[in-house]
Formats: C-alpha cells, sequence, structure tokens
C-alpha cells in the first residue's frame, strides 16, 4: 500500500494501540530524528501524551513530538531498524554535493522545498577541489557551465580557471544556504514498497567515531556523477613494475617528473593535457593511444569550437555538423592520423551521443606531438619491473606511469534499483529523457551533456518534486488543525 506524505504527516497523530515513535524535527522542519520509543516509556502511566514540546540539545532547538505514526511503523520489520538512528527528512534526500547536487538544492531552494544533501567527502564538489590537476580550467565558455539562478561573476574570463569554477561553487552553495551533510557516505537506498518511502544507510565518519544512520525519505535525488571513482585498467604485469603508478585523478603538476620518462596510459582530455603538462615540466611523456580519437580545435577564428556546434545543431542535422566540425579540424590542425591519432568512424558528436565518449579539446598538446615531445605510442601488452611491452613488440623504459583512464559512476554499488538505471550505472534512456524514474527518484547530472546537462536535469526535478511537494503541503496544514482537535479530544 502507499501512503502519502500527507498520511505521514501531522505527527500529532496519537493512537494507543500502536507503539509511538519519538519524533524530533529540527527547527526549520527539514529533517527529523526518529526513535521508536521504549515499551516501558510507553507503558508509564504516569506519562502524559503531550503533542509538542521544545527541547533543547547542544544550543539547538528541537520541537519534540510524541508520535505514532503508523506506516512508519511499518518499516520497522527488522531487528536492525532499532539500531541505528533513523533520520526522517522532510523532502527529498540529494545524494551527492557536486555542481549536479547543489544546482538541484538551489532549486528546490526556490521552490521552497526543505532537503538534505549527503556527501561523502569533508566538501563540495570534491572531484573538483580534490582530483583535478593544478593547470585545468573548463574547456567549454563560461555561459555554457554556469548553474542555474546565478551566474558567474562578470570580472570571470571566458574559461574560468578551477580555483575560479570551485569559487564561483562555494558562493553559490552559500547563497542557497545548502550546507550538505559532509563526511556521510551513502551505503545503500532502497524502496520501500510498504511504506512508499526511499531508505537511504549512510556511514558517517566525522571525527574519529563511526556512525551509522538511515535517512527515510519521500524522494530521491542521486546526484553521484560520471566521474564518481576512477577507472584502474587491469594490465599484465602493472603490479611489478617498479617505478610510480598514479591515476591522472591524484596528478598535480609535472614538476615532481622533471627529467623522467613517463608513459601516459589514455588519451581523453585528461591524458593529452597530462602529457602537455609533463612537456612544460621537462619531463619525457609517452601516450598510449590504443583505439583511437577524436581532437578538436579548441577555437576556430576566435570562437569556441562547442559553441559553434552548439549553433550549427540548431539548424543541421547531427552528421552534417559532425562533417563541417571534422571539416574545421582538418583546416586548423591538418590530417593527425599520420601521428598515430586514428579518428573514430563515428563523428564526434554522434560518437558522444552514442557512447559517452568527449572528443580531446587541442589546449596545446598536438603542437607537442608534431614536434616529437609527446610520443604516441600504441596500446600496451604488458609491464616488466623498468619497461613497459608495447603491442607491437616494442619495448620502452619507464620512469613511471600516470593512468589516464578515465572514470565511472558507481551508483550501481548503493542503489539496489534496476528500472531507471542500467548496470553502466547511467541512466538507461538516452538524454534528455533519463532524469526521472520511479517512485520518487531522479538522476541528475548524468546525461553526459557537461554542466549544461546538469543544470537542465536539476530545474526539470525540482520543478517536478515542488509541485507535489506544494500539493502535499497544502493539504497537510488542512489536516493538521483536524488531526490536532482529534488527539485532544481523544485523550
Ligand atoms: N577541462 C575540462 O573540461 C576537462 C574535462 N575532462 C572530462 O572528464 C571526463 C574524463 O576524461 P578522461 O579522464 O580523459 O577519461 P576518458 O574516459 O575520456 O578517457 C580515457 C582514456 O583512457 C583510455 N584507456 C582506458 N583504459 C585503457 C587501457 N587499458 N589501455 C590504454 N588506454 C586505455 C581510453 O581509451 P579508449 O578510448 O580506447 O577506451 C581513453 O583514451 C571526460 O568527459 C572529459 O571530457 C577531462 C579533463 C579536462
Ligand atoms: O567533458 C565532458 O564530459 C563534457 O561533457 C563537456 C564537453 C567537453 N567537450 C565537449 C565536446 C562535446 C560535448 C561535450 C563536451
Amino acid at each position: 500500500m502507499h501512503l502519502s506524505l500527507s498520511s505521514l504527516l501531522p505527527s500529532t497523530y496519537l493512537s494507543p494501540s500502536t507503539p509511538p515513535f519519538i519524533l524530533i524535527l529540527s527547527k526549520n522542519q527539514n529533517s527529523a530524528l526518529l526513535f521508536p520509543t521504549p515499551s516501558n516509556f510507553y507503558s508509564q502511566s504516569s506519562l502524559k501524551y503531550t503533542n509538542t514540546t521544545t527541547v533543547s540539545i547542544k544550543q539547538n532547538t528541537f520541537e519534540l513530538t510524541l508520535l505514532v505514526m503508523e506506516n512508519l511503523f511499518r518499516l520497522a520489520d527488522h531487528d536492525e531498524f532499532f539500531s541505528r538512528r533513523c533520520v526522517w527528512v522532510n523532502g527529498p534526500v540529494i545524494v551527492g554535493a557536486g555542481p549536479s547536487g547543489l544546482a538541484t538544492a538551489a532549486c528546490l531552494r526556490e521552490q521552497g522545498v526543505p532537503f538534505v544533501v549527503l556527501e561523502r567527502a569533508e566538501c563540495i564538489a570534491s572531484l573538483w577541489q580534490k582530483r583535478t590537476y593544478d593547470r585545468l580550467k573548463l574547456h567549454l565558455p563560461k555561459q555554457f557551465c554556469q548553474l542555474p539562478k546565478l551566474p558567474f561573476p562578470e570580472d570571470f574570463p571566458e574559461y574560468p580557471t578551477k580555483r575560479q569554477f570551485i569559487e564561483y561553487l562555494e558562493s553559490y552553495a552559500k547563497h542557497f544556504e545548502i550546507n550538505p551533510q559532509f563526511n556521510e557516505c551513502v551505503q545503500s537506498a532502497r524502496y520501500d514498497e510498504t511504506s512508499g518511502l526511499w531508505r537511504v544507510k549512510t556511514v558517517s565518519t566525522a571525527g574519529s567515531t563511526r556512525n551509522e544512520i538511515e535517512y527515510i525519505c519521500r524522494w530521491l535525488v542521486v546526484a553521484t556523477g560520471e566521474n564518481a571513482e576512477r577507472v584502474m585498467p587491469e594490465i599484465e604485469g602493472l603490479n611489478e613494475f617498479c617505478g610510480g603508478v598514479s591515476h591522472a585523478c591524484e596528478y598535480k603538476s609535472g614538476e615532481k617528473f622533471s627529467g623522467k620518462k613517463v608513459l601516459v596510459v589514455g588519451c581523453g582530455n585528461s591524458g593529452m593535457e597530462v602529457s602537455l603538462d609533463l612537456c612544460n615540466h621537462n619531463a619525457s611523456p609517452s601516450m598510449v593511444v590504443r583505439s583511437s580519437v577524436h581532437v578538436l580545435p579548441k577555437e576556430v577564428l576566435g570562437k569556441s569550437t562547442f559553441e559553434l556546434a552548439v549553433m550549427m545543431m540548431k539548424w543541421l542535422p547531427l552528421w552534417l555538423v559532425d562533417k563541417l566540425l571534422l571539416i574545421l579540424a582538418w583546416l586548423v590542425l591538418g590530417n593527425i592520423e599520420k601521428y598515430g591519432l586514428k579518428r573514430p568512424s563515428m563523428g564526434p558528436l554522434e560518437l558522444k551521443n552514442e557512447t559517452g565518449k568527449t572528443p580531446v579539446l587541442d589546449l596545446g598538446a598536438l603542437a607537442k606531438i608534431k614536434s616529437g615531445d609527446i610520443k604516441v605510442i600504441p596500446g600496451i601488452k604488458r609491464f616488466t619491473r623498468n619497461q613497459v611491452e608495447l603491442v607491437n613488440g616494442q619495448k620502452l623504459d619507464v620512469d613511471s606511469v600516470v593512468l589516464a583512464t578515465g572514470y565511472r559512476s558507481n551508483v550501481p554499488s548503493w542503489l539496489q534499483e534496476g528500472e531507471l538505471f542500467s548496470k553502466n550505472g547511467f541512466p538507461k534512456a538516452a538524454s534528455p529523457h533519463g532524469w526521472k524514474g520511479n517512485a520518487g527518484l531522479y538522476a541528475v547530472g548524468f546525461s553526459r551533456r557537461g554542466l549544461s546537462g546538469a543544470s537542465s536535469d536539476a530545474m526539470k526535478i525540482a520543478q517536478d518534486i515542488g509541485t507535489v511537494w506544494k500539493a502535499e503541503t497544502k493539504q497537510q496544514k488542512k489536516r493538521t488543525t483536524a488531526c490536532h482537535r482529534r488527539c485532544i479530544s481523544q485523550f
């Protein structure tokens, strides 16, 4: 049976026949702590049922409410329910405090819908803050990267630096009063058919203690991103290799590689830029291109290629835009196949749509490839202690390896659901349809359309939840009064 939020609240509905819960609502009513009352507590005849009373815990004021919530009681199907702290969220739970989670939270704030944001790291946008290299800038012009309702500051350059982007995200969170629960990692989330609610289990590791918490909510917004986890390839002998092996997400700058022979595995945007940065720090990179890659100029005649593509897409079919992009690329960059950079048979935009593989925007790596400062090499067969053997039989001495092998979604590792998301952790439906699932489940920032894709998902989701939330809170206000009288008359 599906019971709606309005039947869960008001919290003042008491019945002597069902064991009560104690609900501590936070003052802003965003969330509540939920405890089952111990039986002795309930049976004490001296106990007077009061509907609400105000208590103070650690300088915060809470409303303490004794209540019976019959359908919440149905959640208490296992003993384990009683062993962890339980938090009822009056609104959606958003998993992830990156750009996608922040954008959704901001749009919900504007609608007046309360929410809780859960974040495994100790800061917002941890990929940007902790797992990116120093020289990173946005690849696309700023108008394609800003989040809803708050534009970038006027004085930001066309391609903001990573520092500027993070600064913007921090001010964004502050402006919309988004205060994520940091250091809280979601272990599992599943829909409880009986109660019609989502149960989100987290482990909180703030300080030295480990706390298990269960959030119960009507809506769940997945905002954990396309790049939640690094991809580590399994390559024969890599464990025996004696030099340093790291992933591109740990790479900061080429400084510590000066004078070293570095093998960069992968030629996406990360692999290309890491190779360029290594050159600029007097290291000798060899970049593995095992299949194919589309390299496009970042700008053509002072206009961003991405912007040109967006403009052309308004008038022309995708296949034609792809053809034109390849002609522009050929005019600006020349034939890159002779340097070992084979182009995929599909055009760059079609490939992005079909597989999610992003074209590389050239920031200077191509000139280094042409000059021979970056060597392009084919796939890897195996590693030995200090060498790499390639598929063509060639052997190279290597001091260090940087794996620029990409990222993946981690949704399947925690979300117990198979309708909206497929096994690869992305929504099954192609953009723009993958943002909404069943029973109050949403996905933001998985459309493979960068930050502008995340923004448009966020706006749709907030609108969708906002409509239901407003209808239900209106209804609930009416009922609260009615129930309240009933309670008083009962006791
Ligand atoms: N400033 C910006 O906006 C930036 C944006 N990005 C974005 O971040 C996302 C991630 O980019 P990135 O980190 O480059 O990852 P990608 O997934 O784009 O690229 C991974 C690369 O690693 C290769 N690879 C994977 N496994 C192996 C293997 N075993 N042997 C050899 N090669 C291998 C892939 O080759 P294959 O194609 O053959 O599988 C591919 O070339 C992308 O969307 C990218 O556009 C990244 C950097 C900067
Ligand atoms: O980096 C990504 O994954 C993006 O989606 C943004 C992006 C960078 N370069 C592009 C070229 C075509 C489409 C999207 C992008």
